[in-house]
């Protein structure tokens, strides 16, 4: 690598975005390995706290302590590798570009991510510094565009064949272990301000956020409590931490990586038992992997109101309605439980989430992208593929091939709380 004019050492800057994790990462290793020092790197960007066109902020405060309390876990474990994390608060491109020019770095590690805006990012940090070397890889998916049986441009929008596909013809990557070494930060390199950072931390939550407790969460639902065992028939509850795995918050800020996640599960179904359940949950995490890529092969489409299928129906103007329904104060009494639920914790079953964004499109005929908007801010676990492709899919606009989908929620509430537990638990 290049070396830089002034002390003959050549300087890497890993870039932490969605990936707050030391296992499995692939660009880091390989970034450590050809540097002899190394700043590593997360921004936090003020127009995350700032209303968009929806009245929405990007992030509430239920993800901001979660991501806070992920990079204190990252930079303690980096303390071991006699390293430290540098915080910065700022647009993001700009505040990466002074640390380029400012500490001579050649090359700039990240990991790829198929957003419209991380792509948009990436590509103006490379066009404003055409010599930089960049090293990066694929670490939040399954699978790399390289490896997929179809090119993205060229993906099934339906799930079933883009399943049937993967299940026929791939096993997902594998993952790989934590650096040994990382090279030390220059000398002079400034120091983060971690109590000056303005992300919102203090309140209790159920989510540690933080590699170590994904982890924790990960051996305790799969070899302690030996939930997984039981998903398939459990998966569709309302309340409670052990219906479902809870991956999600670590998945979607990249405390955990789902390549390692498979491991695991492969390891259990070796090692205990393979069922329809163990089945089940790759299977839903080959949904993440699906929103994953279609979001890449839609780009701006993820977020318009005719979706990917271009439909020309005018979007609704937001009224009140909106409002009660964010509040959790609607006619009905399921769907302001699962709204205040995810106002208190932020988080929501998914059988809530699917409710609620059927109650906004089909009973208070709203714009769905409100209510996108509004779980983007909202949620511990907001995922961009994930979240805009659920909302695009129940607003029969996205990947579903039934168009339209309205849940009867009388019947679901009498099906999935049949005592009316959860209704009094949140709604009184
Ligand atoms: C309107 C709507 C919005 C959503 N927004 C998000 C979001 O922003 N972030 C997010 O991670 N999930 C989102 N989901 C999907 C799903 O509700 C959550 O992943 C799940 O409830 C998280 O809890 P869990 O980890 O216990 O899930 P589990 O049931 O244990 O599933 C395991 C993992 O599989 C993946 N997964 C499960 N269901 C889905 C799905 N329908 N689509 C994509 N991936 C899935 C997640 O990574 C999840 O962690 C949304 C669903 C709907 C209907």
């Amino acid at each position: 690598m290049k070396n830089t004019q002034s002390t003959g050492l050549s300087t890497g800057l890993y870039w932490f975005r969605h990936d707050l994790r030391l296992d499995d990462q692939p660009a880091l290793a390989r970034l450590a390995a050809c540097t002899d020092r190394v700043i590593l790197v997360y921004c936090i960007d003020p127009h995350w706290f700032i209303p968009d066109a929806f009245g929405c902020s990007r992030m509430g405060i239920h993800r901001q302590q979660f991501i806070y309390e992920s990079l204190i876990d990252l930079n303690r474990q980096l303390e071991g590798y006699h390293q430290n994390l540098l915080v910065v608060v700022g647009e993001p491109v700009s505040q990466l570009m002074t640390l380029i020019q400012q500490y001579d770095v050649t090359v700039l590690g990240f990991g790829e991510h198929p957003g419209f805006e991380e792509r948009d990012q990436i590509d103006k940090i490379k066009q404003h510094i055409p010599d930089l070397t960049t090293i990066s890889a694929h670490n939040n998916s399954l699978f790399e565009p390289e490896v997929l049986p179809f090119s993205i441009s060229e993906m099934p929008d339906k799930f079933s064949p883009f399943r049937k596909k993967i299940e026929k013809h791939l096993n997902p990557l594998k993952s790989i272990a934590r650096p040994v070494a990382i090279p030390p930060p220059p000398a002079e390199l400034i120091q983060t301000d971690w109590q000056g950072l303005p992300l919102h931390h203090g309140s209790a939550s159920s989510f540690n956020g933080g590699e170590t407790a994904g982890r924790k969460q990960l051996h305790h639902y799969f070899f302690e409590s030996q939930g997984i065992a039981d998903y398939k028939s459990t998966r569709n509850g309302l309340e409670g931490w052990h219906y479902s795995s809870k991956f999600s918050a670590w998945l979607a800020s990249g405390c955990l990586s789902v390549k390692y996640v498979v491991s695991e599960l492969h390891k259990f179904e070796k090692q205990v038992t393979a069922n329809e359940s163990t089945y089940w949950l790759y299977f839903e995490l080959l949904w993440r992997e699906f929103f994953w890529w279609l979001q890449r092969k839609h780009g701006r489409d993820w977020f318009t109101y005719g979706g990917l299928q271009h439909s020309s129906t005018a979007a609704p103007k937001a009224g009140d309605a909106l409002h009660n329904w964010q509040n959790g104060t609607t006619a009905n009494a399921h769907i302001n439980a699962c709204m205040r639920q995810l106002n208190a914790t932020g988080y929501m079953s998914n059988r809530g989430r699917q409710w609620v964004a059927s109650y906004l499109i089909n009973e208070l005929r709203q714009d769905w992208r409100y209510g996108a908007a509004y779980f983007e801010q909202q949620l511990i676990d907001y995922d961009v593929g994930a979240n805009w492709g659920n909302w695009q899919y129940l607003a029969g606009v996205g990947s579903d091939p039934r168009g339209l989908r309205q849940f009867n929620i009388a019947r679901q509430a009498a099906m999935y709380d049949p005592q009316d537990s959860f209704r009094k638990l949140w709604a009184g």
